[in-house]
């Protein structure tokens, strides 16, 4: 036995002795079991949130289930955590853990194998897929509590990575009373010490031996090889042999222990022949005049780098660039390990001008009547109202606009009234060239926002399926505070640049208009939200959140183009609610908006229902019958959102019932939403943030500002 093997015996020994009467122990006893429960390293990257590290680690882009694979190269990373199942090892070299997939937690909560597992499909398939291929697979040890128990160490922070490995093993196993796989792994560089290894523990041996394995037998049964895995015993592990994890000399009466040759033995790869050497973890670029672009908003701006002070995990989070800082953090977000490091990589750089971003127009405004439907496969319009009027490219099933050319001149309003009684509308206010060219219009203001020091980020979504998930795009709240998504820190009106006022006063002179002819009261906006996306950044369906928000939202785009699509919420639609994967209930006070699924039957239900002439569990048990939970609604209205456009939601309804999202054309883009916040749902200490008078000279009255 090696000293490596010695070592790692001591390790698995201490693992089931940990409260053993330490107190009792000789002083420097106690010392040298207190090195043990510490690593005599740190990781070469660490991160504090899921979202951290899988926006930094190429290699594992999971944020849920343990093992990240692609296609074609199978299994590529894995994470260790608390569950890794009832016979998993961890020492310097070797991992032994269960492969993923059929556990399930029993009625005390303790994960359960629940069903066989095969190596046909899924994460399992890839596993096998590494194993074949030789496919380095780089492994996390994720510590929960203040040890993680696999290894029976505290880790240095809550996601370590740990290094690279090679599958060597995957054999089955009876777990419970099903088939269950296992997975052996080899650290590939034999040459270093972990950084797990307990501190205080020898180096690495300089000559190791290549040549020993573990000893093999073949099954009498079914003439498969097996070698032997546990000390003592021995199986024979095919599955489709009668004899499989029948133990010659019969059951053991100890529990299983490991073999230590199955532990010791080692392969040598040649590093230079492995299909491919990925990156461990990616180093912060150098950042020159000529590659700045691609980090600010191009093919680079949404990689995490390492800091290489503190080896944390950078995910892109501000607009300005990478920064290492506590900041990242917003409660209840772990508040540990927070360094207060101040590495940064700063992309900013002169504003890019808008027409990097728009296509040229082709020609000057088409006059509007000559609308031609523009076949599949053509580009997405840029440049203003001609090419837009050449090709709106309306969704299928979605509805064609009313065109007012009038009432909002020089824009043109496109006006979508949405079905059934009083939900609402949505405006679509197209811009143009001369629109946008005039004094503080809209390509004044798409370079002024890249100037100014806007403060914007993404931010840490509060209701999130996994913590510490940030917002697909940059963001700044002024104003009241808008927590409906996430909980923004909100910049007052007071302390906002004129310039992002400019936005703002066109936006209220759109609201107050398209108000009026509601004949609803006018709630002034008392809450701006400055949105940025670059590529690979969007805003999925949401609403803005009716509870909190007066009826009116309005928008204007700045840069890139985006479409905007709204379509009826799930519940509504079907008529049945669903949370994950829990069973569907019956939405409760279904309101059976016109265009939902069954919508004459649902009606004819509704009504006989509110007339009387059927009971409330009557009511139920005919919903049940007709509803099914099948698809998505599809989008009513499809917009083409092109610089300098504008867009107003009006009505509560359009919160509450239907969802709308935003899928941007890739180039840089602002959004500038103005939203009324209730009073009431904000904290009376914060109410000032919202007050605003826009002086004279600031108010916009449709073509340029009063100067
Ligand atoms: O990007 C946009 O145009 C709209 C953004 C939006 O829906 C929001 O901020 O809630
Ligand atoms: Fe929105």
């Amino acid at each position: 036995m090696d000293s490596a093997t010695s070592t790692k015996n001591a390790l698995l020994k201490r693992k089931g002795n940990d409260e053993d009467g330490q107190n009792d122990l000789p002083k420097k006893q106690k010392a040298e079991s207190e090195d043990e429960s510490k690593c005599a390293g740190e990781p070469p990257a660490w991160a504090q949130t899921r979202p951290d590290l899988c926006e930094t680690i190429a290699w594992f882009r999971q944020y849920r289930s343990g093992i990240y694979s692609s296609k074609d190269k199978g299994c590529l990373g894995l994470l260790i955590d608390e569950c890794c199942g009832g016979r998993s090892y961890v020492d310097e070299e070797i991992i032994i853990i269960r492969l993923s997939g059929g556990y399930g937690k029993d009625s005390k909560g303790n994960l359960v194998l629940k069903q066989n597992q095969t190596l046909g499909s899924g994460s399992n398939a890839s596993v096998k897929k590494s194993l074949l291929n030789h496919q380095p697979v780089g492994v996390i040890i994720d510590d929960v509590g203040d040890r993680n128990k696999e290894i029976g160490r505290t880790l240095p922070h809550r996601y370590n990575v740990m290094d690279f490995f090679l599958i060597t093993h995957v054999w089955p196993e009876i777990i419970g009373a099903f088939v269950g796989y296992m997975m052996r792994l080899q650290k590939i560089d034999l040459t270093s010490k972990s950084w797990w290894a307990a501190k205080g523990s020898p180096e690495p041996p300089a000559s190791r031996d290549f040549h020993t394995r573990p000893e093999c037998m073949i099954c009498h049964a079914c003439g498969h090889e097996s070698c032997r895995v546990f000390k003592g015993v021995w199986a024979c592990l095919n599955e489709d042999c009668p004899l499989f994890w029948e133990f010659i000399n019969g059951p053991p009466t100890t529990e299983l222990e490991y073999d230590p040759v199955f532990l010791s033995h080692r392969f040598f790869w040649d590093i230079t022949n492995l299909p491919e050497s990925p990156t461990l973890v990616p180093l912060p670029p150098v950042v020159t005049d000529d590659n700045r672009l691609g980090f600010r908003v191009g093919d680079q701006a949404r990689r995490g780098f390492i800091c290489p002070n503190c080896r944390k995990c950078l995910p892109r989070v501000f607009w300005k660039g990478w920064s290492c800082t506590v900041q990242h953090y917003v409660p209840p977000q772990p508040q540990g390990n927070e360094l207060g490091c101040p590495f940064t990589v700063n992309v900013e750089g002169p504003a890019i001008p808008i027409e990097d971003v728009i296509a040229p127009p082709d020609s000057l405004p088409e006059p509007l009547g000559r609308r031609k439907i523009s076949g599949k496969g053509t580009t997405m319009p840029r440049g203003g109202l001609g090419s837009f009027y050449n090709q709106p490219r309306f969704a299928p099933n979605a509805s064609e606009p009313d065109i007012d050319r009038v009432s909002m001149a020089p824009y043109v309003r496109l006006r979508y009234p949405i079905a059934g009684g009083n939900i609402g509308t949505v405006d679509h206010i197209v811009s143009n060239l001369a629109i946008n060219a005039k004094d503080r219009g809209p390509n004044y203001l798409f370079q002024r926002f890249q100037e100014l020091d806007l403060g914007l980020r993404r931010e840490r979504l509060t209701h999130a399926p996994v913590k510490g998930l940030m917002t697909g795009h940059f963001l700044v709240n002024i104003g009241l505070p808008y927590k409906f998504v996430v909980s923004t820190q909100s910049k007052s009106f007071s302390d906002t640049h004129q310039d992002v006022l400019v936005a703002y006063s066109r936006l209220v002179w759109a609201t107050e208009k398209i108000v009026a002819e509601s004949k609803m009261k006018y709630q002034k906006p008392s809450e701006l939200l400055l949105v940025c996306y670059v590529t690979d950044m969007d805003m999925g369906y949401h609403d803005d959140g009716e509870n909190v928000l007066g009826p009116t939202v309005a928008t204007l785009s700045l840069g890139s183009s985006s479409t905007m699509f709204l379509r009826m919420k799930r519940k509504y639609f079907v008529g049945l609610r669903q949370s994950n994967n829990s069973a569907p209930t019956l939405t409760k006070d279904d309101p059976v908006l016109q265009g939902c699924q069954n919508y004459d039957h649902r009606k004819a239900l509704k009504d006989r229902h509110s007339q009387g002439l059927l009971t409330d569990s009557e009511y139920d048990e005919e919903r049940w019958k007709i509803l099914k939970s099948t698809e998505d609604a599809p989008p009513i209205i499809k917009m083409e959102l092109h610089h300098g456009h504008m867009v107003v939601m009006n009505g509560e309804g359009l919160q509450k019932y239907y969802e709308h999202k935003v899928v941007p054309d890739g180039g840089l883009r602002f959004a500038v939403t103005a939203r009324h916040i209730k009073e009431d749902t904000v904290k009376a200490d914060d109410t000032w943030m919202g007050q605003y008078k826009l002086p004279s000279g600031q108010a916009y009255n449709g073509e340029s500002l009063f100067v």
